[in-house]
């Protein structure tokens, strides 16, 4: 269950950060597992639904790159169903979510048929209104990521999945690796639920380290989703701006600390206050000799910790123009069956 009361769920992003090989990627399902998430991600993709031919064969040069072009380096980064189902069947065996963002319409495909419990939406498909229609559909629940993206493009990506599915949420998200915190923007996070108060909103971030997304949790989101890496120096555009498993499994309890932090919006004395109180709490104090019969007036209260604690300070005003039944010693509380 997402939104509402119910605890941030907690997607652990492995991405394409398991390098091509399924015995690292199990090992971050189980890292995942063992620090807190609830879910662990990865991002499949038909790769000749996701990218045109030619994009494939553009050549990609980049440190991060596991091939010539940037199908071959796909093509090393993409898990087959086999293995999927693999995974799938793993992350049950030890008890956490799995499910991938379906990076193109065939994509989803197969993930509806692997049963994901959720499907994600990647920002980069955002804007991409067969897709989403075609996903929101299938009437799985979906999260929503909206990076790259306008609010007039996610007021329409709201209209159009809302017609065919009540269960999403929407995440804000910038699409950079690492993200600078100038252009994390978490104030969109309130735009969001202004907008779209009936949707549970979320934050999917690629900044660096942990404070960032604490917050996000702090001003209301319901999902968060970090990249994780077993090593930030491996090859991989992705593995900076993740999470190593001790930085998880610390943001897992942050975010579990601040929301029993956030409590109630009722103000009042707590009973955990009542020994601070019964030390410190502040009582009126006859500021001068009180004779008996004198009627009451500001100047002669002080406030000060008395003892015993007598009437509150902000009850000060109501003994004003009241009669005292005593005589009370300069610096001696003001109790309150003084008061004629
Ligand atoms: C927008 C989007 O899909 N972003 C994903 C999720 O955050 C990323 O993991 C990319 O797949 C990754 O950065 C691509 O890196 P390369 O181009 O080296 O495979
Ligand atoms: C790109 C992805 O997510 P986000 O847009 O949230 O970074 C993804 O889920 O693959």
């Amino acid at each position: 269950m997402i939104g509402g009361s119910h605890p941030c769920f907690i997607i652990a992003e492995i991405g394409q950060n398991h390098q091509g090989d399924i015995e690292i990627a199990k090992k971050m399902i189980k890292m995942a597992k063992d620090c807190g998430a609830d879910c662990a991600k990865f991002q499949k993709s038909e790769l000749e639904y996701k990218f045109s031919k030619r994009a494939l064969e553009r050549p990609y040069n980049s440190k991060h790159s596991w091939g010539k072009t940037y199908g071959d380096h796909k093509r090393h980064l993409e898990f087959s169903h086999d293995q999927y189902r693999e995974l799938k069947k793993y992350a049950e065996d030890i008890g956490i979510f799995l499910t991938a963002s379906g990076m193109d319409e065939m994509a989803v495909e197969f993930l509806h048929e692997l049963d994901v419990p959720f499907f994600k939406v990647a920002s980069c498909d955002a804007n991409n209104f067969p897709y989403l229609e075609k996903t929101a559909r299938k009437g799985r629940p979906m999260v929503v990521s909206t990076g790259m993206q306008s609010m007039e493009t996610i007021r329409r990506v709201y209209k159009t999945v809302k017609e065919h599915n009540q269960k999403f949420t929407l995440l804000q998200c910038t699409s950079a690796y690492p993200l600078d915190p100038k252009d994390v923007n978490l104030s969109v996070i309130r735009k969001y639920q202004e907008e779209f108060p009936d949707v549970p909103i979320g934050y999917s971030g690629h900044e660096k380290g942990i404070y960032i997304t604490v917050a996000a949790v702090a001003m209301g989101a319901k999902v968060v989703e970090r990249h994780v890496t077993l090593n930030k120096t491996w090859k991989g555009n992705d593995h900076e701006a993740s999470l190593e498993p001790s930085e998880l499994a610390e943001l897992v309890r942050a975010i579990r600390l601040v929301e029993t932090a956030m409590g109630s919006p009722d103000k009042q004395m707590l009973p955990c206050e009542k020994t601070c109180h019964d030390k410190l709490g502040k009582s009126v104090i006859a500021k001068v000799t009180i004779t008996k019969g004198t009627v009451l007036s500001l100047d002669m209260f002080a406030v000060k910790v008395g003892e015993p604690k007598g009437i509150p300070p902000e009850n000060m005003q109501n003994l004003v123009g009241k009669k005292i039944k005593v005589d009370v010693e300069e610096d001696d509380s003001i109790l309150a069956d003084m008061i004629e």
